[in-house]
C-alpha cells in the first residue's frame, strides 16, 4: 500500500531561496491534506536517533520495576511527567465515539526540560541509568529546534507574518514534551479480539508532534480520501533520519480548522493481520510534542477567521486546551491552578 511521500528537509538548510519556497509550500499542502508528512535529513542525525532506541530499551527493559514504579505519571490532566505503566493511558478515550472496554498496549515515559519548573519532570536516579536524563534532555533540546524550523517553514507555506505561529509556542523556557513509547512483545492472538491495539486512532494535543519509530511498522495516518471510514495509511521506516510530523489540536483550533489534526494509530502490521498464532516483536518510538506557550489564546487566529467560515474553535489558552484533552485520556476532573 502506498505511503504518504518523503520530504527533503535538507533544502531548508542548503536550497536556493525557490528550492526552500517550494518546500515551505510543499510542507503547507501536505499537512493540510493529511495532517502528517514524512521528513528526512533534518538536522538531528540518524545516530542520536538509534542511541535514543539503545537509550529506551535499557530504560523500559533492564531498569527495575521499582525504580519507574518510583517516578510515576499522576494520573491527572496536568502534562504528563514520569513513567506510565501498560493501561493507564487510554488513547481510545480522545477521539473515539465507541470505545468502551478498548485498552492500548504502551509504556511510556515522559519529560520537560529543567527549565520547566511549573511541571518538573521525574528522573530516575542517575546511579541506576546513568546518562539517561543526559541524553534525553540533549534530544529534547534538539527536537524544539527543528521543530521550531518546521513551524518556520509552515507560517511561510501558509502564507503567514514570521513569528505568526513561532511566537505562540518554540520559544523559551522549552516546555516541549518528549516521549519515549515502548510496545512489548504481544500476540496477534490477543490483538485479535478486538479488545486490545498498540495505540487506537487518535490526535496529539499540541501544536505539531514530531515522531520518531523503529523498524517494527504498524503506524498509521487517517486516510482522509478513502471512500471507506476507518481506512488508514501505513506510515513505514523507510529513512534512518525519517522524522514523522502530526498536525495536533493546539494547531488545529488556531488555524480554525484550516489543518486539521491527524489521526493516527499503532495497529498489527500489514503482513501480520492474517496470522492467527503469531507474536509482534517488541516496537518502540520517541515522539516530541511541541506545545504552545501555556497562557497564549490557542483559539482561531484572525488570518483563519472569515465570513465563509466562521470561528469554530473557542478561545482557550495552551494550558486548558491541554488540561481539557489530557483530561479525557485519564477520564480525570479538570483541576482549575
Ligand atoms: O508509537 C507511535 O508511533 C505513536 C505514539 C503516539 O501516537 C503517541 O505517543 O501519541
Ligand atoms: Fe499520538
Amino acid at each position: 500500500m502506498p505511503s504518504l511521500p518523503v520530504i527533503d528537509f535538507s533544502v531548508y538548510y542548503n536550497g536556493s531561496e525557490p528550492e526552500k519556497a517550494q518546500l515551505a509550500s510543499t510542507i503547507a499542502s501536505e499537512l493540510r491534506k493529511h495532517g502528517a508528512m514524512r521528513l528526512i535529513n533534518t538536522r538531528i542525525p540518524s545516530e542520536k536517533i538509534a542511541e535514543g532506541f539503545e537509550w529506551g530499551k535499557k530504560f523500559f527493559t533492564q531498569l527495575p520495576a521499582a525504580e519507574k514504579e518510583a517516578i510515576p505519571n499522576e494520573r491527572n490532566a496536568n502534562p504528563q511527567r514520569g513513567w506510565s505503566y501498560v493501561g493507564s493511558e487510554n488513547t481510545s478515550k480522545l477521539d473515539m465515539v465507541e470505545n468502551e472496554g478498548l485498552e492500548d498496549e504502551k509504556e511510556h515515559f515522559d519529560h520537560s526540560s529543567a527549565a520547566d519548573t511549573e511541571f518538573p519532570s521525574k528522573w530516575p536516579a542517575e546511579s541506576s541509568i546513568p546518562g539517561f536524563r543526559d541524553y534525553m534532555e540533549d534530544f529534547l533540546q534538539r527536537c524544539h529546534v527543528v521543530g521550531r524550523e518546521v513551524m518556520a517553514n509552515l507560517e511561510q507555506g501558509l502564507g503567514l507574518a514570521p513569528g505568526d505561529l513561532v511566537s505562540r509556542c518554540c520559544t523559551t523556557p522549552v516546555i516541549d514534551e518528549l516521549r519515549m513509547n515502548y510496545y512489548a512483545p504481544i500476540s496477534t492472538q490477543k490483538l485479535n479480539t478486538g479488545k486490545y491495539r498498540r495505540a487506537w486512532p487518535h490526535t496529539d494535543f499540541g501544536m505539531i508532534t514530531l515522531l520518531f519509530q523503529d523498524d517494527a511498522g504498524g503506524l498509521e495516518v487517517e486516510d482522509r480520501y478513502s471512500s471507506k471510514p476507518d481506512t488508514f495509511i501505513p506510515l513505514p521506516h523507510e529513512h534512518p533520519t525519517e522524522m514523522l510530523v502530526y498536525v495536533s489540536n493546539s494547531l488545529e483550533h488556531l488555524t480554525n480548522g484550516y489543518l486539521k489534526a491527524g489521526l493516527h494509530q499503532v495497529a498489527t502490521p500489514i503482513g501480520m493481520q492474517d496470522v492467527a498464532n503469531g507474536t509482534l516483536p517488541e516496537r518502540q518510538s520517541i515522539a516530541c510534542f511541541l506545545k504552545p506557550h501555556r497562557h497564549v489564546n490557542v483559539g482561531p487566529m484572525k488570518q483563519f477567521v472569515t465570513a465563509e467560515r466562521p470561528k469554530v474553535f473557542d478561545d482557550l489558552t495552551g494550558l486548558e486546551l491541554h488540561r481539557i484533552r489530557v483530561g479525557k485520556l485519564y477520564g480525570a476532573p479538570i483541576e482549575t491552578q
